[in-house]
C-alpha cells in the first residue's frame, strides 16, 4: 500500500508517517524544504522517540522524499498511484498543495484515493477538497475526502536530523461516513460516526488550554509551556478558560461531566510533561489564525454568548493573545501592526470575524481597546 504525505515536519514524521508505516504503507513524504527532502532521500530509517510514562521508541522505514517545489510532477505522479494522501502543512498552506493533488487526480485511474488533512482545524479535509476541486469539479469522483482530528504534542525538533521526540500520548480520529463502509486499514486510528465532538473537544481543550498557557507565558517572558503552567496566575487563567469551554462542550455534545473533567486534567498533565521541551513561542505561533472566527478562542466564546452564557476567561485569554509580539512570527508582526492602525471594532471584525451586532462584540472591542492602551 502506498501513502503520500505532504509536510514532512513534526506531525508528518512523528505522527502521520509513523502511524501509516505501522499500518503497512510505504510513505512518500512531500515537502518544499529541500534540506529535509535530501535527508529523507538519503536515509533508510528514522526514529520516533516517545517521552512520558509509557514511552517507546519506534523505527520508521520504507519511505522516500519528494521535493514538490523542484519536481511537482513527481509529487503529482505519486498522488496518482497512492492509496492514501495525507497532509500536515498548516491550515494556511493547504491551498499551496492543492494544485499538486489536483494534478495527481487528473493522472489517476482506478479506485478513488483517500485524502485526509491532519491539521488543527475544523473541517480541514473539506477545506482541502474545496481548494483541490476549485477549477476541476470533474475530478470529484477520484478522491474521498475525510475529516480527521489529530492529537500528539510534538515540540520543536533539530532541523538537521530526521529523528523526532514526541509525547507518548496520541489520538487520530477519522470521520467514517465518507467511506461508506470501506475505510482504509489504519489500526492506530479510530473511525467515528460523527467527528464534531472529537475535533471540537480536542481543539477547544488541548489547543485552547495550550494557547492560553503560551500567550500568558510569553507575556511574562517564560520560555516553556511546562514552566508557564507552574505560575499560579497562569494556571488559574488556563483552568478558567477550560471551565468556559467545558461548559460549552458538555452542553453541546452531552459529554459526561466527570469524564470530560478527566480529559481536561489529562491535557494539563500532558502540557506539564517535564521531558517535553515545548515552547510558548511554538504554541503561540500564527496568532491571526488562532484568533480567527472558527478557532480555539473565538468560536467557543461566540457559542457561549449565543447561548446567553458568559465567556469571560476566554475573552481574557484573547486579550493576552493580543500581546503576542514574537519578532520571528509574521502573523505576530502583522497583528501588532493591525493593533497600531485599526479601530478596535474594525480589528475585531477583520481578525476575529465578529461584527458589531454579535453578543460577543462589546467584550472583544473592550479587550482590543485595552491592549491598544498598554
Ligand atoms: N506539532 C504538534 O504538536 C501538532 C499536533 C497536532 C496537529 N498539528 C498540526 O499539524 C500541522 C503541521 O504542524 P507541525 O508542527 O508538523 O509543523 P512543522 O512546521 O513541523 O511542519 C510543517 C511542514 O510542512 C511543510 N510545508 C509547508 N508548506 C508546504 C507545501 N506547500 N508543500 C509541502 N510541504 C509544505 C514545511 O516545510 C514543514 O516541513 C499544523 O496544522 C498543526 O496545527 C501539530
Ligand atoms: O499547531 P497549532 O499552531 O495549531 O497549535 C499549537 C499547539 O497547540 C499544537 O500543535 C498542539 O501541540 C497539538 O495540537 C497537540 O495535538
Amino acid at each position: 500500500m502506498r501513502a503520500v504525505h505532504f509536510g514532512a515536519g513534526n506531525i508528518g514524521r512523528g505522527f502521520v508517517g509513523l502511524i501509516l508505516h505501522r499500518a503497512g504503507y510505504e510513505v512518500a513524504f512531500v515537502d518544499v524544504n529541500a534540506e529535509l527532502i535530501a535527508m529523507l532521500q538519503a536515509a533508510d530509517a528514522y526514529q520516533v522517540r516517545e517521552v512520558g510514562p509509557e514511552a517507546r521508541v519506534h523505527t520508521v522505514t520504507g519511505f522516500t522524499g519528494i521535493d514538490s517545489k523542484a519536481d511537482p510532477d513527481a509529487a503529482a505522479r505519486a498522488v496518482a498511484e497512492a492509496d492514501v494522501v495525507t497532509c500536515a502543512v498548516g491550515p494556511s498552506a493547504m491551498r499551496f498543495i492543492a494544485p499538486v493533488i489536483r494534478a495527481g487526480l487528473a493522472l489517476r485511474s482506478g479506485d478513488p484515493v483517500t485524502v485526509m488533512a491532519c491539521e488543527n482545524a475544523i473541517g480541514a479535509s473539506d477545506t482541502l477538497r474545496e481548494h483541490v476541486l476549485e477549477d476541476a469539479p470533474e475530478l470529484a469522483g477520484r478522491a474521498v475526502f475525510a475529516n480527521t482530528a489529530v492529537d500528539r504534542i510534538i515540540p520543536p525538533q533539530d532541523p538537521h536530523g530526521l529523528d523526532v521526540v514526541v509525547e507518548d500520548f496520541f489520538e487520530w480520529s477519522i470521520d467514517r461516513r465518507p467511506f461508506a463502509g470501506s475505510e482504509p486499514s489504519i489500526p492506530d486510528a479510530h473511525f467515528v460516526d460523527d467527528l464534531a465532538p472529537f475535533i471540537e473537544r480536542k481543539l477547544f481543550t488541548v489547543n485552547t488550554g495550550h494557547a492560553t498557557t503560551a500567550y500568558a507565558g510569553w507575556m511574562r517572558g517564560i520560555p516553556t509551556i511546562a514552566e508557564a503552567l507552574e505560575h499560579p496566575e497562569i494556571r488559574h487563567a488556563v483552568e478558567a478558560a477550560l471551565a468556559d469551554t467545558s461548559r460549552l462542550l458538555v452542553a453541546r455534545f452531552g459529554f459526561d461531566a466527570a469524564q470530560h473533567g478527566a480529559y481536561v486534567e489529562r491535557a494539563l498533565a500532558r502540557f506539564e510533561n517535564p521531558a517535553l521541551p515545548d515552547t510558548c513561542e511554538r504554541i503561540g505561533r500564527q496568532p491571526l489564525r488562532k484568533l480567527s472566527r472558527h478557532e480555539r478562542f473565538v468560536e467557543p466564546a461566540a457559542q457561549l454568548l449565543e447561548r446567553g452564557e458568559p465567556a469571560d476567561a476566554l475573552v481574557a485569554a484573547i486579550g493576552t493573545a493580543l500581546r503576542f509580539d514574537a519578532p520571528g512570527d509574521e502573523e505576530a508582526v502583522e497583528l501588532q501592526r493591525l493593533l497600531a492602525e485599526l479601530e478596535p471594532a474594525a480589528l475585531v471584525a477583520q481578525v476575529m470575524g465578529i461584527e458589531a451586532d454579535h453578543p460577543l462584540a462589546p467584550q472583544l472591542v473592550a479587550a482590543v481597546a485595552e491592549a491598544q492602551a498598554r
